[in-house]
């Protein structure tokens, strides 16, 4: 009938113990300039968590409720999972599907945005997966961006109330909600996008995504800012970072802020240190109210949205959108949206 027999959950993979954290960083920065410095303080954030990244844990999560909706909704489709950075690697969960006799797969990809970290490196993962496997590797159709579909809006939606909830009742009125998504650089977010799309799909995107929540939460006044910066000093970056835009609203006299990490789909690392324990801290020290907001992955909506991706490739279901921004990702063995779309940057040469 669809002709598509299994989908791929493709995501970015964490350590699982200490001694794995150092191969695993080498691993993601392979190639990108990032200095040994930036990756001795991560290492470090990683060590702090005995070497233990939750996102693997997380994914499993997902998947089991990602295969329950399947069944619930009557779809046959077994899930296979595969990482960028870590095991299970995409090219050995490749390998297994074509072993499995898998032809023709669908592939969620753990990112609701465009851009070249969150879209396009995962067509780059899907393509080497691909060519590692030779002649009788499947047909893989990645699944489309999300970042303004009702499920994933009305998820984060909740999860910015429930936050708002945890404030002291009288900073609940006056509170700031800010959005956080991991920084890229400018010139990445410029080159984000098909070419006559004008560039910077991924802030964009970020932006569109962070308004409808802040709308539908009933909190309009909202910022978007960045984190976990990487990447060498002299590189400009999406600014300003979350830590520094504290200072900023409480110079402003701002004294309780909601914390929603809209870039992420879970409370992987980068949530649990960057948000709750180093933008956390710097609160507590200016004396402001802090509240994180849970991200989407473990809502129930999240398993019903990953399906709804699938039916509209299986059943033909129309895509919900909230938003006029294009909505790209779709592709199929990894081509890119459109010619020149999220081209890879050209990485600073080794002095
Ligand atoms: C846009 C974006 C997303 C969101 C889209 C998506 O979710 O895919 C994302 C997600 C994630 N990033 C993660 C971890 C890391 N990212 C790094 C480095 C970088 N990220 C970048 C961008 C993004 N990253 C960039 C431009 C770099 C510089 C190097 C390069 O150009 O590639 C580094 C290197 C050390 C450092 O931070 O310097 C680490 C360890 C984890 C897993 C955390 C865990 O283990 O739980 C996740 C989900
Ligand atoms: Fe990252």
């Amino acid at each position: 009938m669809s002709g598509f027999d299994a989908v791929l959950v493709l995501s970015f993979g964490g350590p699982e113990g200490p001694e794995e954290v150092r191969p695993f960083l080498e691993n993601v920065v392979r190639g990108r300039g990032v200095p040994p410095e930036r990756l001795d303080a991560v290492e470090e954030h990683y060590q702090h968590f005995g070497g233990v990244s939750p996102i693997n844990r997380l994914n499993l999560e997902i998947i089991d409720a990602l295969r329950a909706e399947l069944e619930r909704r009557g779809l046959d489709l077994p899930v296979y999972f595969g990482n960028r950075n870590w095991h299970p690697m995409v090219e050995d969960t490749v390998a297994k599907m074509a072993e499995d006799g898998v032809k023709r797969a669908l592939v969620f990809a753990t990112s609701a945005y465009g851009g070249y970290s969150a879209c396009r490196q995962y067509d780059e993962d899907i393509e080497r997966a691909r060519a590692a496997v030779g002649e009788s590797a499947p047909e893989l159709v990645k699944l489309r961006h999300f970042y303004d579909h009702p499920l994933f809006v009305d998820a984060c939606t909740d999860a910015v109330l429930a936050a708002r909830e945890q404030l002291p009742e009288a900073q609940r009125a006056t509170a700031r909600l800010v959005f956080t998504a991991h920084s890229v650089p400018t010139s990445a977010d410029r080159a984000s996008g098909p070419p006559e799309e004008g560039g910077h799909r991924y802030s964009r995107q970020i932006a569109e995504a962070s308004r409808l929540v802040s709308l539908a939460a009933g909190m309009p006044q909202h910022d978007v800012v960045w984190q976990s910066r990487s990447g060498p000093p002299q590189v400009p970056w999406l600014e300003p970072d979350i830590v520094d835009h504290l200072d900023a609203l409480n110079a402003e006299n701002v004294s309780a802020v909601v914390a929603c990490p809209i870039g992420f789909v879970s409370d992987h690392l980068e949530v649990i240190w960057d948000l709750d324990t180093e933008a956390r801290e710097h609160a507590e020290k200016l004396g402001m109210s802090w509240a994180r907001a849970g991200t989407a992955g473990p809502d129930p909506r999240f398993a019903e949205l990953v399906v709804e991706l699938v039916r509209e490739h299986v059943e033909g279901v129309a895509p919900r959108k909230l938003s006029a921004l294009p909505h790209g990702g779709c592709t199929v063995n990894g081509a890119p949206c459109a010619p020149l779309c999220c081209e890879p940057q050209r990485r600073p040469a080794k002095p």
